[in-house]
């Protein structure tokens, strides 16, 4: 088992490139499926989740040419349908979140998908109603088989319908968008989610030939078409990365400027961190963030302590909280954070008292964050990664502490951070790989 030992307490300088966008990955990658035609997709981050989905789209067929380090070109032209049987795919298949996304595609072009419960990240409940719920109202039937967590589904003929979605679920609009490009006749799906990651793929489906309108909104509608041919895409830069590295900045008191940056897609994200009193500036498209020695948190109009919530976009991604949440303990004032959406995902701030940080745990979903403001340094622990969001949390927290931490079970943030090691190495961060295992 891999961890990671830091010695924090100094300041870090320099630039640092945001990786292709994780979350768009698995739902583009999933794509393919939709062609048999050759599609070239670059800025593809080079990361276990997105490598693992790579490797399950061979296994289950395509054929994938490796072009550059982050542009692959796939065609899906001989699919195994098959391989869904095998005892390999129930295991691959449901080892991430994200595999979850070639049931469309396969329903689409094949009329008939299998997949094993997936992964991701345990952070509370994590249903999978929506999609399957929207499979359905385009025809196509569902088989969970319990003792396996296995779905079976079937779509011999899928048609356009009307969808009101009872959650804006980001990976369900993929999927259900991607059954419905190919679908005889228009389905409309409101109450659809609108992320950019979401705005690209349906950007992206366009130029494949689907007629999608919409997009952007919580409305969309699709006009299926009978093929859809191949494409080139570029990923975006990862917004959840770019909040993380203005978190990283803020808290270890570093200039950093971080590159290329797409700002007019980060939609709330500047705001919010601003909000915590960090100072940033828009360069171009680069953000850069002066050295700081202390940030003050606003509060509400009337004086009344500030909160961050997370919403569906264009509210403020959950997945960007706990990197908030570490932030605040070194800010001047006081926040409440409410992460409304998963109940499981604040339970780490327990490592982050034990670090000398002022929280109150309210209930699983809500924290109130009492700022130092510098005053004094958390100080180093050992600790045990539980999520991706809350591991990258903890490391910003390692490099800000004073002495040395260990975090283990990075497995959970390279699912997600691209040589995270290296790229904090070049901005002058103590950090080095060790092998090692947590004494409980
Ligand atoms: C691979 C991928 O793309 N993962 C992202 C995707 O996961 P994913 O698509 O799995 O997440 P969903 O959008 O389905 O929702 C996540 C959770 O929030 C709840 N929920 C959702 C919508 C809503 O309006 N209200 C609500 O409470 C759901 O019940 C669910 O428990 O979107 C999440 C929400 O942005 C992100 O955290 C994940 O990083
Ligand atoms: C929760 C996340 O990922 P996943 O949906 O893959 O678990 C995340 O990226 O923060």
């Amino acid at each position: 088992m891999n961890a990671f030992e830091i010695y924090g307490g100094k300041p870090l300088k320099g630039e640092i490139t945001p990786q292709g966008a994780k979350n768009e990955a698995l739902q583009i990658l999933s794509a393919v499926l939709l062609t048999p035609e050759k599609m070239t997709i670059s800025n593809i981050p080079d990361i276990k989740d997105v490598n693992k989905l790579i490797e399950l789209l061979g296994d289950l067929g395509v054929a994938i040419e490796r072009i550059s380090d982050d542009t692959y070109t796939f065609e899906a032209k001989n699919i195994n349908i098959d391989y869904f049987q095998s005892e390999e795919f129930k295991t691959k298949g449901g080892s991430l979140r994200g595999s979850i996304m070639i049931v469309g595609p396969l329903l689409a072009r094949f009329g008939k998908a299998a997949i094993p419960k997936p992964g991701g990240d345990k952070i509370g409940r994590r249903r999978l109603d929506t999609h399957f719920l929207g499979f359905e109202k385009l025809g196509a039937r569902f088989h969970y088989d319990q003792d396996n967590h296995f779905f079976n589904i079937d779509a011999t003929n899928l048609h356009g319908t009307y969808i009101l979605l009872d959650e804006a679920s980001v990976t369900g609009t993929a999927n259900i968008v991607m059954a419905a490009v190919l679908a005889k006749g228009t389905t409309t799906i409101y109450n659809a989610a609108c992320e950019p990651y979401l705005q690209q793929l349906c950007k992206m489906l366009n130029r494949m030939g689907a007629k999608i309108s919409g997009i952007g909104s919580n409305l969309l509608s699709i006009e299926g078409v009978d093929y859809l041919t191949g494409t080139e895409h570029r990923m975006l830069p990862d917004m959840i990365e770019i909040g993380s590295f203005i978190g990283l900045a803020a808290m270890t008191g570093s200039e950093i400027t971080i590159k290329d940056v797409h700002f007019d897609e980060l939609g709330i994200i500047p705001t919010v961190f601003g909000r915590l009193g960090i100072k940033l500036e828009r360069r171009g498209d680069d953000i850069y963030i002066p050295a700081q020695d202390s940030y003050e948190i606003e509060t509400f109009i009337d004086g009344s302590i500030l909160t961050i919530a997370d919403a569906p976009w264009p509210g403020f991604t959950p997945d960007l909280l706990s990197i908030v949440l570490v932030v605040a303990t070194q800010a001047k004032g006081n926040v409440l954070i409410h992460q409304k959406m998963f109940e499981s995902r604040l339970f780490f701030v327990d490592k982050l008292i034990d670090m000398g940080a002022q929280i109150i745990l309210c209930d699983p979903h809500r924290a109130t964050v009492i700022g130092l403001n510098k005053a004094f340094k958390l100080r180093g622990i050992e600790m045990t990664s539980p999520d991706i969001r809350a591991g990258v949390s903890l490391l910003i927290a390692a490099l800000s502490a004073q002495g040395r931490s260990v975090i283990y079970n990075i497995e959970q943030i390279e699912r997600g951070y691209q040589h995270i090691d290296k790229r904090l190495l070049a901005l002058g961060a103590q950090i080095k790989r060790i092998e090692g295992k947590p004494l409980h």
